[in-house]
């Protein structure tokens, strides 16, 4: 049972999305901590071995009492074998867009849950369709700087959801955590609803 006697849910991550997420299914963390790490990608690396390794790293690089639970995940995209992270610019915002503009991507998310000496992980892939985005939207949308802190550059639960007319795959992890895997996984752990706890 959740609540007073169960496990501590420690969320390792800054996001707020993640958080919102997490309350979208009735789930609050007692701690949300995040450790910055090097999310540079490796030579060669495969965006599902990225986000595989990016996830795991955040993971390890945070101490646990004993008997907590801790959630972890990593979102990028994937534009054919090329990873977009989070921009650094609004000009790499609008290189990323470009790249999507007209054609299909791939949004992973990775998601680690360590508890108990014991580290769970799943790999969730979703399918992203863009339909060409014109230069002048594409500066308007630039101006809403949804781009920032957001892989590929883009936040498909703001205003471009307006370009994408087309997803296969779980909407809540192209935001940052898939909520079914997720609550699948913390109730492996003990980490159910707390709609009831006191
Ligand atoms: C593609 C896409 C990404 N994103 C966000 C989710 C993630 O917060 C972010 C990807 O960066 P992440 O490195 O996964 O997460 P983060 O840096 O925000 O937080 P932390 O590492 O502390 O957990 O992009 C959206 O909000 N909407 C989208 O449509």
């Amino acid at each position: 049972m959740p609540g007073q006697d169960g496990p501590r849910l420690v969320l390792g991550s800054a996001s707020p999305r993640r958080l919102e997420l997490l309350a979208q299914i009735g789930i609050v963390p007692d701690q949300v901590r995040h450790a910055d790490i090097d999310e540079t990608p490796l030579k060669g690396e495969s965006a599902r071995g990225y986000v595989r390794r990016i996830a795991l790293a955040k993971a390890a690089a945070l101490e646990l009492a004993p008997g907590d639970v801790l959630l972890c995940a990593d979102t990028t995209v994937a534009v054919g074998r090329r990873i977009l992270g989070k921009p650094a610019s609004r000009a790499e915002a609008a290189l990323f867009m470009r790249l999507m503009s007209g054609r299909r991507h791939r949004v992973l998310t990775a998601v680690v849950v360590r508890h108990a000496g014991r580290t769970r992980e799943r790999l969730v892939e979703t399918t992203v369709r863009m339909r060409p985005i014109g230069a002048a939207e594409l500066d308007a949308y630039l101006d809403i700087g949804d781009w920032q802190g957001k892989a590929g550059g883009y936040a498909i639960q703001g205003a471009a959801a307006a370009f994408i007319p087309w997803i296969q795959g779980s909407f809540s992890s192209v935001v940052g955590l898939p909520l079914s895997e997720t609550a699948a996984m913390l109730a492996a752990s003990g980490i159910t609803m707390k709609e009831s706890a006191p």
